[in-house]
């Protein structure tokens, strides 16, 4: 296992996965560069979850190879993943609900690139002020919009490289989701790599630099995010259920 740090910092090379015999992706090639926002659109089933428990180590592969900074990581434990500087941060934040803020983030303070806990926590606060004033609230007291502010902060106190975000605008207000949108182009501007997964096509294209667009386990279309976003109507078409032969233009 050797590392690099020339290349993209994550390579899915073929990558088929599933869980125990349910095969759900099939070879599959994504590639991340650092600091890029790569967006995963798809129609619900589509597997971008399960592209995400693949490289988090949730789902297993049964062919390919996922590459990250050039170490081969396919077939690693959730836990080595995070080690090495990838963090997933759910669907449903997953967050505990029963501890306060500042519990929460000491939960998921690994040590991974040796910050104290205090210092990524003033990060965490410096980026979502709101955390900082409910620190001692209950995860379940709080709105769905702090909720998943939370949830990112604590993705964020294992120190990633690169942050995997499953569909953080979910059942979100308008004005929550822009401002979700703006601290994921903070992120990225501050050196950490995004795979983000979304339903909300239009916002996503206009964050990202790169996409794919997936369907029944396949990739089916990917472009720089502009481009995309010129097949929007495409994809908004898609995404209520066009074919697949459409897809292929
Ligand atoms: N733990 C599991 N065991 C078996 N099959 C699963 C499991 N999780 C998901 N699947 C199946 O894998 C397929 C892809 O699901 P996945 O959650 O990856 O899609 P998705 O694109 O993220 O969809 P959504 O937008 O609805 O979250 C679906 O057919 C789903 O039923």
């Amino acid at each position: 296992m050797t590392s690099t740090t020339s290349g993209p910092l994550l390579r899915i090379a073929g990558l088929s996965s599933g869980y125990g015999r349910v095969g759900v992706l099939e070879d599959i090639d994504i590639e991340v560069d650092p600091n890029e926002i790569v967006v995963v659109l798809g129609p619900n089933g589509a597997g971008k979850t399960t592209l995400l428990n693949s490289i988090s180590g949730v789902a297993r592969a049964s062919a390919g190879t996922i590459t990250f900074e050039g170490r081969d990581i396919t077939g690693m434990r959730p836990e080595q993943v995070v080690r090495l500087g990838i963090t997933h941060c759910p669907e449903g934040r997953q967050i505990f609900q029963r501890l306060t803020v500042e519990e929460n983030l000491v939960a998921a303070h690994i040590g991974r690139a040796g910050k104290s806990f205090e210092a990524l926590r003033a990060e965490a606060f410096d980026l979502f002020p709101v955390l900082k004033e409910r620190r001692n609230s209950v995860a379940s007291r709080m709105s769905g919009g702090q909720q998943q502010m939370l949830a990112i902060g604590r993705a964020l106190m294992a120190e990633p490289k690169l942050l995997m975000l499953d569909e953080p605008s979910l059942g979100l207000a308008p004005k929550i989701v822009h401002q979700i949108f703006r601290i994921i182009l903070d992120l990225s501007r501050n050196g950490i790599s995004i795979l983000l997964v979304e339903q909300n096509v239009q916002l996503a294209l206009e964050c990202g630099d790169y996409a794919y667009l997936l369907n029944t386990g396949k990739v089916k279309l990917h472009g720089p995010a502009q481009e995309m976003a010129e097949h929007s109507a495409l994809s908004e078409h898609y995404l209520g259920g066009a074919s697949e032969a459409v897809l292929h233009v």
